[in-house]
């Protein structure tokens, strides 16, 4: 396996054989730090390597079983429910009752690992925040293993940080949001730790790492006996949350806690899962705290899955997530409005809780969910929906509606160079034009591009049914190239990584099978193997 990785000598880190102590078939190639070592503990990367043993043929699997689900969709198959599974659907089960630590979520915020994201989340009167090693954060070496480092004494209480410009110093009330963690998705690798000489899974790594040096700490201080709490993302069928089942039980029989300790919610985040929900819930029922649901990665994988049906090309994808908008109080009011609009209509759809990008919002969601909810912890028993029986796959399959416009294009060219150029040097979330960009939105971007480029979108709006070619695409990359270097000026447009950005988007966009993950690719750029005795992998 080619990884293209990058050898690079860090004046300032030490090489990881000086100083990580690893057990028998690991192989730590990420640059050696005095607090990373506290977390690549001997003991702590013995239990990722169990874990990876364990599971990766299973991971191999699912993975492939993804591949054969895309080539039927190729072929012009739809997604649709598993007649094999009707019984489990259709059976008279559920799912255990949430913890009590957890059993009010009506406002979640969520934000990448790092310091003083995760003190403000923490102290930002959301009932749960959800520290991110996925859509949010750019896996570098750095931010993961910073990000263990930043969780765990998060977990202990002792995360402080000072913000030297401001001479602010940042610690947790006594009051906080209760901690979920997501871990990266099944298909990324961890390249800087090999075991058994190929790269770990991503996913094993963040979750193991964690579960090994916080469970204690976490279930005596956070989760009233229970825990550790996660979110699991882009899962597209209950195989994968059987892994994920199988390796909760691994981490619950090596800590020596009771079965069902640990917990998550899955996000039904493609289509194919959207068919899968029961499924999913029935092979997590002990370990489940709910689903929630991945509204950007949702419309990527809705793309993705309908790469090769021309019938379905999406229109404008028009916004990302909002955030306030700091200097313009009318755009800020309709920013708000726009979304207590969104939330009053997932409150009275049943939703338990939701999602905020920022703390800035917290108090608008919580007043349309306090109005909405009143004094319950949350739905559960009282939304009854029974139209939900009758939900039909076509009802599941509708067609896109809406304009595709010159516009759209442009704007999908320059956020998504932007927001790699951020991705590659380090951030993972961005505030772009008033609304938040991160990696799932960038997705939408790219194979929105993809979509409209390979099958010649007519673009409407601009009043001459112009037709999407390479031509026009290479035309609008390299005005909005010029666009974005006059917004950010020269000096950060020469010194960021934009070029690198955009000869990494504008390949994806044009090449002729949709590649599966924008981050997949971008990730060999992140890579930073230390050079010594590492032979190219
Ligand atoms: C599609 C999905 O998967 S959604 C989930 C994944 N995406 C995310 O979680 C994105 C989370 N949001 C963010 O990362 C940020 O809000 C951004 C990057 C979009 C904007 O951040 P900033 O530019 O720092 O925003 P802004 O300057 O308005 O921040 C004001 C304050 O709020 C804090 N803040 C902003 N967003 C967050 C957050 N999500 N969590 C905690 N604190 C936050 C900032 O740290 C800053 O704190 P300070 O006043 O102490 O310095
Ligand atoms: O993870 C959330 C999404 O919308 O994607
Ligand atoms: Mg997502």
């Amino acid at each position: 396996m080619d990884l293209g990785v990058a050898y690079e000598h860090h004046s300032s880190h030490r090489a990881a054989s000086e100083g990580y102590d690893v057990p028998e078939g690991v192989d730590v190639r990420g640059w050696y730090d005095e607090e990373f070592g506290k977390i690549l503990t001997k003991d702590a990367l013995q239990f990722v390597a169990d874990l990876q043993r364990e599971f990766r043929s299973h991971v191999k699997y699912a993975m492939e079983c993804r591949k054969e689900a895309k080539a039927r969709y190729n072929s012009g198959a739809l997604p649709g429910f598993d007649p094999t599974t009707l019984k489990i659907r259709e059976g008279d089960w559920v799912c255990t009752a949430p913890p009590p630590a957890v059993a009010d979520r009506r406002v979640e915020i969520t934000g990448p690992v790092e310091r003083k994201m995760i003190i403000n989340a923490l102290n930002s009167g959301a009932k749960v925040f959800m520290a991110d090693f996925e859509d949010s954060l750019s896996p570098s070496w750095e931010n993961l293993m910073r990000g263990q480092v930043n969780l765990k004494e998060a977990v202990d209480g002792t995360i402080s940080f000072h913000d030297k410009a401001r001479d602010k110093m940042y610690k947790l009330n006594d009051q906080t949001a209760k901690l979920f963690v997501r871990p990266r998705g099944w298909h990324l690798p961890e390249a800087h730790i090999l075991i058994d000489g190929e790269p770990a899974t991503g996913c094993l790594v963040d979750f193991g790492l964690y579960f090994y040096h916080n469970y204690a700490n976490f279930r005596e201080t956070q989760g009233d006996g229970f825990g550790p709490f996660f979110y699991l993302p882009k899962m597209e069928h209950s195989r994968e949350a059987k892994i994920w089942k199988n390796v909760f039980e691994r981490a619950e029989k090596m800590a020596g806690i009771e079965r069902g300790s640990i917990r998550a919610t899955v996000l039904i985040e493609t289509l194919p899962a959207v068919f899968q929900m029961n499924e999913i819930l029935y092979e997590l029922k002990d370990h489940s705290v709910g689903l929630n649901c991945g509204r950007w990665d949702y419309i990527f994988s809705y793309i993705k899955t309908f790469q090769s049906h021309p019938d379905r090309l999406v229109p404008d994808r028009v916004q990302a997530a909002q955030i306030p908008i700091r200097d313009n109080a009318k755009a800020n009011e309709m920013a708000l409005e726009l979304v207590k609009k969104d939330k009053l209509r997932e409150v009275k759809a049943g939703h338990d809780g939701t999602w905020a990008a920022h703390p800035g919002l917290i108090p608008p969601i919580l007043e349309v969910f306090n109005a909405n909810m009143g004094h319950a912890p949350n739905q559960i028993q009282s939304m009854t929906r029974p139209e939900a029986a009758s939900i039909t796959e076509q009802d599941l399959l509708q067609l896109p509606r809406g304009a595709r416009t010159m516009d759209g294009l442009r704007l999908n060219t320059r956020v998504g160079i932007q927001y790699l150029a951020a991705w590659l040097t380090g951030s993972g979330a961005v505030p772009l034009y008033n609304l938040m960009e991160d990696a799932a939105t960038a997705e939408i971007s790219r194979a929105q591009n993809w979509q409209w480029l390979k099958y010649r979108a007519e673009l409407d709006g601009d009043g001459l049914g112009v037709r999407v070619s390479n031509e026009l695409f290479a035309r609008i990359v390299e005005e909005e190239m010029e666009r974005i270097q006059k917004e950010v000026g020269t000096e950060r447009f020469k010194n960021g990584k934009y070029k690198e950005a955009c000869l990494i988007f504008t390949k994806q966009c044009t090449a002729n099978d949709l590649d599966d993950f924008l981050t997949l690719e971008a990730y060999n750029h992140i890579v930073v193997h230390h050079p010594k005795g590492s032979p190219r992998l």
